[in-house]
């Protein structure tokens, strides 16, 4: 009997075979389809004979674009755009489309080089229009003296501290961070799962005591201090919020007491550089109300910004407003936000330490016994993002946060959807993410919560070793060929990492979606269990 199944599943598994060779070689006598998108604008280009060469592509496009563009292969989910700067990549580039079932051509972003920008004021950046505020003014520049406004559409939302009828989500135990926030008796679980933003919304248009009313987004530089306006937002639509929450998740089963929502500092003073990533730099901030200290993460934004990237700052700016509304001791507490023509500014909980990435980087890879310490952290975090319908979508060292009692904590959860798109429509790249992505994210599937789970394997491995895996290689087409392709991923660990880690590491790394464990069942691995 068995013996028959196992001869029924090989012949299956040839078939399929030869199937997808049939197909592949079908597809490998046609031409290449080529889609290309260029200032919002998508085209069919010719289809090109194989193998498609690098020259006659850039030749193509200079003939109909009229100008050198730098050229981006476009995963499928839209999300992950990587250079195509060789023959090399672009072989890569053309097996991964060949290699997927559901790709028929092959699409490409096209941008303008940043030095060929003549709009640029030499350091990539956009001038500003005549009688706008340089984009290098802080708000608290004494010296300036000056009082900038800028509008927005909308309407106005009273500050979360005013409005007794929000909740928030939190199911913050014994909080060691200086962000404790009060416990406001239980809140509804229904209405924080999918719903949630749909009844935060409701109840923001409904407003608190302090009433709704239209006011415009004015920025006061005075005094070496910044008073930070009143933030204004649209409210999504109910149908916005489904298809938000369209996506397969585990219950929320446990969700505990619901609390005041944090707010961000009315009046702050702008110290310290704490660290730059690809899309902003973070600085420390002092509350000059209440002596707290927090980070503000800047986004510096284009004055002259298209409408998708405008789209895009304001999705954002919605999400933080959801977010912020999400305490737990594993997550960094995000306070809310305040944009200008120039920046948009994330105010978060501050964390002493800076990030596991910076702590590998200062003192190398870390030790199993600390290693297991912080996957158990990062698990628990991403246990409560999960419960609540929320990817984090970007599981990295870097993106792991320290205080100095040793607590851990995941920042960025959330926004990072909107952050790179805000990436890519502004011409960063974000490499530095490639090894982390799950395959089924690169395959154009959507973000499904257990693509964190692989991205935590790829960090383990970031922790043990100093580095996640496919480093070495030295672009990202690279990595996220070798991501869609190898059956197995390619790691090797210290050989004093015992093979408990090995099988956390690889269970993390199940391709099929069904199989792959989700954060409460890791947490009841030997590796997060069991003390060495
Ligand atoms: N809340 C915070 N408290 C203290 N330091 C922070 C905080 N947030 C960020 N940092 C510091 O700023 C650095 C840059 O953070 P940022 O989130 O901009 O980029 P990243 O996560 O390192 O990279 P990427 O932009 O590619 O995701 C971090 O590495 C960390 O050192």
């Amino acid at each position: 009997m068995e013996d028959d199944s196992a001869v029924s599943d090989a012949l299956r598994g040839l078939e399929q075979d030869f199937e997808r060779n049939l197909r592949l070689n079908e597809q490998q006598q046609a031409g290449l389809r080529v889609k290309c998108e260029f200032n919002g604008e998508s085209r069919v280009l010719n289809t090109f004979a194989r193998p498609l060469k690098l020259t006659d592509l850039r030749n193509e496009l200079q003939a109909r674009y009229k100008r050198r563009l730098d050229i981006y292969f476009t995963m499928p989910n839209g999300e992950i755009d990587v250079p195509v700067l060789s023959q090399d990549d672009l072989d890569l580039v053309v097996r991964i489309i060949d290699h997927h079932q559901n790709l028929r051509s092959l699409r490409l972003l096209l941008r303008v080089p940043p030095d060929a920008e003549d709009t640029t004021d030499g350091n990539g950046r956009c001038s500003p229009p005549p009688g706008t505020l340089p984009p290098g003014a802080e708000f608290h520049d004494t010296a300036s003296q000056m009082t900038a406004s800028t509008y927005s559409e909308g309407e106005f939302i009273p500050e979360d501290r005013d409005t007794d009828s929000l909740s928030s989500v939190s199911e913050s135990r014994q909080s060691l961070d200086t962000f404790q926030i009060r416990a406001r008796g239980l809140g509804s679980r229904a209405s924080v799962h999918s719903d949630s933003a749909v009844a935060m919304d409701d109840m923001s248009r409904r407003g608190g005591p302090g009433g709704t009313f239209p006011r415009r987004n004015v920025v006061h530089i005075d005094d070496g201090r910044a008073s930070v306006p009143r933030t204004m937002q649209r409210t999504r639509t109910p149908a916005e919020v489904a298809a938000a929450n369209r996506r397969d998740f585990p219950r929320a089963d446990s969700l505990g007491s619901a609390q005041r929502s944090p707010a961000a500092p009315d009046n702050w003073k702008q110290g310290d550089l704490l660290g730059q990533g690809a899309f902003g730099k973070v600085y420390k901030c002092h509350d000059q109300d209440s002596g707290r200290l927090f980070a503000m993460k800047v986004v510096q934004l284009d004055a002259n910004q298209d409408p998708a990237t405008s789209r895009e700052v304001k999705a954002l700016e919605i999400e933080i407003q959801t977010l912020k509304k999400f305490s737990h001791e594993r997550i960094v507490q995000y306070l809310g936000y305040h944009q200008d023509a120039y920046r948009l500014c994330i105010f978060m909980e501050y964390m002493d330490c800076g990030s596991l990435r910076d702590e590998i980087k200062r003192f190398g890879p870390i030790r199993e016994i600390l290693a297991r310490k912080y996957t158990r952290m990062v698990l628990e975090g991403l246990s409560f993002l999960h419960r609540n319908t929320i990817v984090h979508r970007d599981i990295k060292g870097a993106n792991i946060l320290k205080d100095s009692q040793g607590n851990v904590k995941l920042s960025d959860f959330g926004s990072a959807k909107h952050i790179k798109t805000l990436q890519s429509a502004m011409s960063t790249t974000f490499a530095g993410t490639a090894p982390y992505i799950a395959p089924e994210v690169i395959r154009g599937k959507k973000y499904h919560y257990k693509a964190d789970i692989w991205s935590l394997g790829s960090t383990v491995v970031e922790f043990l070793t100093g580095h996640p895996p496919y480093h070495q290689l030295e672009n990202a087409v690279s990595v996220i060929y070798r991501i869609v392709s190898d059956q197995k991923v390619d790691y090797t660990l210290p050989s004093e990492v015992t093979e408990t880690a090995r099988q956390f590491i690889d269970a993390c790394f199940t391709h099929a979606l069904e199989q792959r464990p989700d954060a409460d069942s890791l947490l009841r691995h030997r590796f997060c269990t069991e003390a060495l």
